[in-house]
Protein backbone atom coordinates (compact mmCIF):
# COMPACT_ATOMS: atom_id res chain seq x y z
CA UNK A 1 0.00 0.00 0.00
CA UNK A 2 1.17 3.50 -0.51
CA UNK A 3 2.28 5.97 1.85
CA UNK A 4 0.48 8.78 0.24
CA UNK A 5 -2.82 9.30 2.12
CA UNK A 6 -3.99 12.19 -0.22
CA UNK A 7 -3.81 15.35 -2.39
CA UNK A 8 -3.07 17.99 0.35
CA UNK A 9 -2.38 20.99 -1.53
CA UNK A 10 -1.58 22.52 -4.93
CA UNK A 11 0.48 25.82 -5.07
CA UNK A 12 -0.02 27.43 -8.53
CA UNK A 13 1.36 30.53 -9.76
CA UNK A 14 -0.49 33.53 -12.00
CA UNK A 15 0.48 36.56 -13.91
CA UNK A 16 -3.43 37.46 -13.07
CA UNK A 17 -4.02 37.34 -9.05
CA UNK A 18 -6.89 39.72 -8.75
CA UNK A 19 -8.66 38.15 -11.54
CA UNK A 20 -7.81 34.94 -9.73
CA UNK A 21 -9.04 36.17 -6.71
CA UNK A 22 -12.55 37.42 -7.81
CA UNK A 23 -12.33 33.92 -9.81
CA UNK A 24 -11.91 31.40 -6.65
CA UNK A 25 -13.56 33.72 -4.10
CA UNK A 26 -16.47 35.05 -5.87
CA UNK A 27 -16.88 32.50 -8.07
CA UNK A 28 -15.82 29.18 -6.88
CA UNK A 29 -16.68 30.11 -3.33
CA UNK A 30 -13.50 29.45 -1.72
CA UNK A 31 -12.95 30.22 1.81
CA UNK A 32 -10.16 33.19 2.31
CA UNK A 33 -7.36 32.49 4.52
CA UNK A 34 -4.58 34.79 5.62
CA UNK A 35 -1.55 32.69 4.81
CA UNK A 36 2.31 33.33 5.80
CA UNK A 37 3.42 35.70 2.96
CA UNK A 38 1.15 38.55 2.21
CA UNK A 39 1.00 38.10 -1.61
CA UNK A 40 -1.07 35.65 -2.86
CA UNK A 41 -4.26 34.24 -2.17
CA UNK A 42 -4.45 31.28 0.32
CA UNK A 43 -7.91 29.03 -0.42
CA UNK A 44 -9.38 27.18 2.42
CA UNK A 45 -11.40 24.16 2.35
CA UNK A 46 -11.44 22.91 5.50
CA UNK A 47 -9.38 23.28 8.91
CA UNK A 48 -6.05 23.49 6.75
CA UNK A 49 -4.76 26.90 6.71
CA UNK A 50 -4.87 26.74 3.07
CA UNK A 51 -5.21 23.86 0.05
CA UNK A 52 -5.23 25.71 -2.73
CA UNK A 53 -2.91 28.78 -2.87
CA UNK A 54 -2.21 31.05 -5.89
CA UNK A 55 0.79 33.12 -5.87
CA UNK A 56 1.75 36.30 -8.00
CA UNK A 57 4.72 35.77 -10.87
CA UNK A 58 5.50 36.20 -14.42
CA UNK A 59 4.00 33.16 -15.85
CA UNK A 60 1.04 31.00 -15.43
CA UNK A 61 1.91 27.66 -14.44
CA UNK A 62 1.98 24.65 -11.41
CA UNK A 63 4.25 25.29 -8.60
CA UNK A 64 4.22 22.23 -6.65
CA UNK A 65 1.12 19.49 -5.89
CA UNK A 66 1.36 18.39 -2.66
CA UNK A 67 1.08 14.85 -1.83
CA UNK A 68 0.40 14.10 2.47
CA UNK A 69 1.74 11.17 4.28
CA UNK A 70 0.98 9.76 7.85
CA UNK A 71 4.30 11.16 9.57
CA UNK A 72 8.07 11.57 9.14
CA UNK A 73 8.87 7.92 9.25
CA UNK A 74 6.73 7.75 6.42
CA UNK A 75 7.76 10.44 4.22
CA UNK A 76 11.27 9.38 4.75
CA UNK A 77 10.32 6.08 3.30
CA UNK A 78 8.80 7.87 -0.09
CA UNK A 79 12.29 9.97 -0.47
CA UNK A 80 13.73 6.82 -0.05
CA UNK A 81 12.08 5.14 -2.74
CA UNK A 82 12.22 8.25 -4.65
CA UNK A 83 16.09 8.62 -4.71
CA UNK A 84 16.36 4.63 -5.41
CA UNK A 85 14.52 5.38 -8.20
CA UNK A 86 17.07 8.12 -9.65
CA UNK A 87 15.46 10.58 -8.88
CA UNK A 88 17.02 13.83 -6.97
CA UNK A 89 15.31 14.65 -3.56
CA UNK A 90 15.43 18.03 -1.95
CA UNK A 91 14.97 18.39 1.28
CA UNK A 92 13.25 21.76 1.40
CA UNK A 93 15.10 24.02 4.31
CA UNK A 94 12.68 24.31 7.47
CA UNK A 95 11.25 27.95 6.59
CA UNK A 96 10.10 26.58 3.09
CA UNK A 97 8.41 23.81 4.63
CA UNK A 98 6.90 26.68 7.56
CA UNK A 99 6.14 28.81 4.54
CA UNK A 100 4.40 25.73 3.33
CA UNK A 101 2.06 25.07 6.40
CA UNK A 102 3.82 21.92 6.66
CA UNK A 103 6.34 20.41 9.52
CA UNK A 104 8.40 18.53 6.27
CA UNK A 105 8.51 18.66 2.99
CA UNK A 106 10.28 16.87 0.06
CA UNK A 107 10.26 17.91 -3.29
CA UNK A 108 11.09 16.25 -6.52
CA UNK A 109 10.36 16.17 -10.12
CA UNK A 110 8.38 13.54 -11.88
CA UNK A 111 9.15 12.06 -15.07
CA UNK A 112 6.32 14.61 -17.12
CA UNK A 113 8.03 17.21 -15.49
CA UNK A 114 5.79 17.90 -12.41
CA UNK A 115 6.84 19.59 -9.13
CA UNK A 116 6.25 17.46 -6.71
CA UNK A 117 6.09 17.78 -3.07
CA UNK A 118 5.24 15.01 -0.12
CA UNK A 119 5.09 16.56 3.18
CA UNK A 120 3.49 15.39 6.57
CA UNK A 121 2.62 17.61 9.49
CA UNK A 122 0.05 20.27 8.02
CA UNK A 123 -0.17 23.11 10.01
CA UNK A 124 -3.91 23.68 11.15
CA UNK A 125 -6.36 26.55 11.19
CA UNK A 126 -8.95 26.57 13.44
CA UNK A 127 -10.71 29.53 12.70
CA UNK A 128 -14.37 29.28 11.27
CA UNK A 129 -14.05 28.26 7.21
CA UNK A 130 -15.56 31.49 6.12
CA UNK A 131 -16.83 30.16 2.39
CA UNK A 132 -18.61 33.09 1.10
CA UNK A 133 -21.61 31.25 0.01
CA UNK A 134 -21.85 28.27 2.30
CA UNK A 135 -20.30 25.75 0.72
CA UNK A 136 -18.96 22.47 2.61
CA UNK A 137 -16.33 21.17 0.52
CA UNK A 138 -15.24 17.19 1.06
CA UNK A 139 -11.56 17.10 2.14
CA UNK A 140 -10.61 14.43 5.05
CA UNK A 141 -10.01 11.09 4.29
CA UNK A 142 -10.12 11.93 0.67
CA UNK A 143 -7.99 14.29 0.36
CA UNK A 144 -8.62 18.08 -1.43
CA UNK A 145 -9.43 16.39 -4.48
CA UNK A 146 -7.67 15.74 -7.85
CA UNK A 147 -5.27 16.71 -10.27
CA UNK A 148 -4.91 15.91 -13.85
CA UNK A 149 -1.01 15.92 -15.27
CA UNK A 150 -0.33 15.89 -18.87
CA UNK A 151 2.73 13.53 -19.36
CA UNK A 152 4.47 13.43 -22.55
CA UNK A 153 6.19 10.27 -20.87
CA UNK A 154 3.09 8.21 -20.10
CA UNK A 155 4.93 5.43 -19.23
CA UNK A 156 7.54 6.91 -17.40
CA UNK A 157 4.85 8.78 -15.46
CA UNK A 158 3.04 5.73 -15.21
CA UNK A 159 5.80 3.90 -13.55
CA UNK A 160 6.99 6.12 -11.26
CA UNK A 161 3.42 6.60 -9.57
CA UNK A 162 2.08 3.30 -9.45
CA UNK A 163 5.73 1.53 -8.67
CA UNK A 164 7.63 3.87 -6.47
CA UNK A 165 4.90 6.26 -5.13
CA UNK A 166 2.43 2.99 -5.10
CA UNK A 167 -0.38 4.92 -6.42
CA UNK A 168 -3.00 2.01 -7.14
CA UNK A 169 -4.55 1.77 -10.43
CA UNK A 170 -8.09 3.37 -10.76
CA UNK A 171 -8.96 2.28 -14.55
CA UNK A 172 -8.66 4.29 -17.76
CA UNK A 173 -10.33 6.08 -20.96
CA UNK A 174 -9.01 6.22 -24.47
CA UNK A 175 -8.25 9.12 -26.28
CA UNK A 176 -10.43 9.58 -29.19
CA UNK A 177 -13.05 6.48 -27.88
CA UNK A 178 -15.93 8.76 -29.34
CA UNK A 179 -14.91 7.33 -32.53
CA UNK A 180 -15.00 3.47 -31.80
CA UNK A 181 -12.52 1.73 -29.58
CA UNK A 182 -8.68 1.68 -31.27
CA UNK A 183 -6.27 -0.84 -30.22
CA UNK A 184 -3.29 1.83 -30.57
CA UNK A 185 -4.98 4.52 -29.08
CA UNK A 186 -3.26 6.60 -25.77
CA UNK A 187 -5.30 6.45 -22.47
CA UNK A 188 -5.94 8.91 -19.70
CA UNK A 189 -4.74 6.79 -16.63
CA UNK A 190 -6.49 7.44 -13.44
CA UNK A 191 -4.96 7.01 -10.24
CA UNK A 192 -5.99 6.82 -5.94
CA UNK A 193 -4.61 6.88 -3.00
CA UNK A 194 -7.89 6.80 -0.61
CA UNK A 195 -11.14 6.10 -1.27
CA UNK A 196 -11.67 9.07 -3.64
CA UNK A 197 -11.85 7.22 -7.52
CA UNK A 198 -8.99 8.84 -8.69
CA UNK A 199 -6.41 11.34 -6.51
CA UNK A 200 -4.35 12.12 -9.68
CA UNK A 201 -4.73 11.58 -13.49
CA UNK A 202 -2.21 11.52 -16.30
CA UNK A 203 -3.08 12.98 -19.58
CA UNK A 204 -0.71 11.82 -22.85
CA UNK A 205 0.14 15.60 -23.78
CA UNK A 206 2.64 16.75 -26.82
CA UNK A 207 4.79 18.38 -24.51
CA UNK A 208 5.42 19.22 -21.29
CA UNK A 209 5.39 23.41 -20.50
CA UNK A 210 2.80 25.40 -19.19
CA UNK A 211 0.99 25.31 -17.25
CA UNK A 212 1.63 21.63 -16.46
CA UNK A 213 -1.80 21.44 -15.00
CA UNK A 214 -4.92 20.41 -17.04
CA UNK A 215 -7.52 20.15 -14.32
CA UNK A 216 -8.03 20.36 -10.26
CA UNK A 217 -11.15 18.82 -9.45
CA UNK A 218 -12.55 19.98 -6.14
CA UNK A 219 -15.54 18.69 -4.17
CA UNK A 220 -18.51 19.66 -2.58
CA UNK A 221 -21.37 17.88 -0.71
CA UNK A 222 -24.35 19.40 -1.94
CA UNK A 223 -25.50 19.59 -5.81
CA UNK A 224 -27.14 23.19 -4.98
CA UNK A 225 -23.62 24.74 -4.22
CA UNK A 226 -22.26 23.35 -7.72
CA UNK A 227 -25.18 24.91 -9.73
CA UNK A 228 -25.14 27.99 -7.34
CA UNK A 229 -21.44 28.10 -8.36
CA UNK A 230 -21.86 27.28 -12.17
CA UNK A 231 -24.42 30.60 -11.58
CA UNK A 232 -21.41 32.82 -10.44
CA UNK A 233 -18.50 32.03 -12.61
CA UNK A 234 -20.53 32.58 -15.85
CA UNK A 235 -22.52 35.35 -14.12
CA UNK A 236 -18.59 36.73 -13.67
CA UNK A 237 -17.61 36.07 -17.48
CA UNK A 238 -15.29 33.13 -16.79
CA UNK A 239 -15.81 30.32 -19.68
CA UNK A 240 -17.01 27.08 -19.12
CA UNK A 241 -14.53 24.07 -20.66
CA UNK A 242 -17.59 22.05 -19.96
CA UNK A 243 -21.21 21.89 -19.33
CA UNK A 244 -22.40 19.88 -16.25
CA UNK A 245 -22.25 16.33 -16.48
CA UNK A 246 -22.32 12.88 -14.53
CA UNK A 247 -18.80 11.09 -15.23
CA UNK A 248 -19.32 7.47 -15.71
CA UNK A 249 -16.17 6.30 -13.55
CA UNK A 250 -16.06 8.36 -10.42
CA UNK A 251 -19.85 9.26 -10.60
CA UNK A 252 -19.14 12.69 -9.95
CA UNK A 253 -21.41 15.10 -11.12
CA UNK A 254 -19.07 18.64 -12.60
CA UNK A 255 -18.53 21.16 -14.57
CA UNK A 256 -15.18 22.47 -15.70
CA UNK A 257 -14.35 26.04 -15.71
CA UNK A 258 -11.50 27.91 -16.99
CA UNK A 259 -8.99 29.59 -14.39
CA UNK A 260 -6.98 32.45 -15.29
CA UNK A 261 -4.12 31.00 -17.05
CA UNK A 262 -5.25 28.04 -19.11
CA UNK A 263 -6.16 25.17 -16.89
CA UNK A 264 -9.71 24.22 -15.56
CA UNK A 265 -11.17 23.49 -12.47
CA UNK A 266 -13.81 20.89 -12.10
CA UNK A 267 -16.64 21.60 -9.61
CA UNK A 268 -18.40 18.48 -8.38
CA UNK A 269 -20.61 16.46 -6.48
CA UNK A 270 -21.36 12.74 -5.15
CA UNK A 271 -18.14 11.14 -6.22
CA UNK A 272 -18.55 7.29 -5.03
CA UNK A 273 -16.26 6.01 -2.76
CA UNK A 274 -13.75 3.11 -3.85
CA UNK A 275 -13.99 0.29 -1.40
CA UNK A 276 -10.76 -1.50 -2.13
CA UNK A 277 -11.90 -4.98 -1.47
CA UNK A 278 -14.01 -5.43 -3.97
CA UNK A 279 -12.98 -2.84 -6.74
CA UNK A 280 -10.98 -3.63 -9.88
CA UNK A 281 -9.53 -1.05 -12.94
CA UNK A 282 -12.11 -0.62 -15.55
CA UNK A 283 -11.55 0.95 -18.71
CA UNK A 284 -14.89 3.40 -19.31
CA UNK A 285 -15.58 3.98 -22.82
CA UNK A 286 -17.23 6.91 -22.33
CA UNK A 287 -16.42 10.41 -20.06
CA UNK A 288 -20.03 10.67 -18.93
CA UNK A 289 -23.60 9.47 -18.81
CA UNK A 290 -24.90 12.76 -19.75
CA UNK A 291 -23.45 16.17 -20.34
CA UNK A 292 -19.83 17.26 -20.40
CA UNK A 293 -20.39 19.11 -23.63
CA UNK A 294 -16.95 20.34 -24.19
CA UNK A 295 -17.55 21.33 -27.70
CA UNK A 296 -17.38 25.63 -26.74
CA UNK A 297 -14.50 24.63 -25.27
CA UNK A 298 -11.09 27.14 -25.77
CA UNK A 299 -8.18 24.97 -26.10
CA UNK A 300 -6.43 23.84 -23.18
CA UNK A 301 -2.74 25.33 -22.43
CA UNK A 302 -1.45 22.13 -22.06
CA UNK A 303 -2.35 21.10 -25.46
CA UNK A 304 -1.76 24.31 -27.76
CA UNK A 305 0.67 23.78 -30.25
CA UNK A 306 3.87 25.85 -30.09
CA UNK A 307 6.36 27.03 -32.54
C1 LIG B 1 -13.23 11.06 -18.22
C2 LIG B 1 -13.07 11.70 -16.87
C3 LIG B 1 -13.50 10.99 -15.75
C4 LIG B 1 -13.37 11.56 -14.47
C5 LIG B 1 -12.79 12.81 -14.33
O1 LIG B 1 -12.62 13.38 -13.14
C6 LIG B 1 -12.36 13.50 -15.46
O2 LIG B 1 -11.81 14.70 -15.27
C7 LIG B 1 -12.49 12.97 -16.74
C8 LIG B 1 -12.03 13.77 -17.92
C9 LIG B 1 -10.48 13.83 -18.06
C10 LIG B 1 -9.89 14.62 -19.22
C11 LIG B 1 -9.95 16.11 -19.09
O3 LIG B 1 -10.32 16.65 -18.14
C12 LIG B 1 -9.48 16.96 -20.24
C13 LIG B 1 -9.99 16.50 -21.56
C14 LIG B 1 -9.71 15.06 -21.66
C15 LIG B 1 -8.21 14.87 -21.63
C16 LIG B 1 -10.16 14.34 -22.84
O4 LIG B 1 -10.16 14.80 -23.94
C17 LIG B 1 -10.58 12.96 -22.45
C18 LIG B 1 -10.40 12.89 -20.97
C19 LIG B 1 -10.46 14.32 -20.54
FE1 LIG C 1 -11.44 15.23 -13.26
Amino acid sequence: MTEIRGLGYLRVQTRHLDRWRSFAEDGLGFARGTGRSGDGLYLRMDEREARLIVLPGPTDEALAVGWEVRDQFALQRVSEAVVKAGIDVTDLPVEDSFQRAAEEVISFRDPGGTQVEVFYGPILDHSPVAAPFGARFVTGEQGMGHVVLPTTDMAGSLAFYTEVLGFLPRGAVRLGHRNGLDVHAQRVRFLGVNQRHHSLALVPAPHGEEPGLVHLMVEVDDLDDVGRALERVTGLGFTLSSTLGRHTNDKMISFYVRAPGGWDIEFGTAGMLVDESHYTAEEITADSYWGHDWSGSEPLEAFRPRD
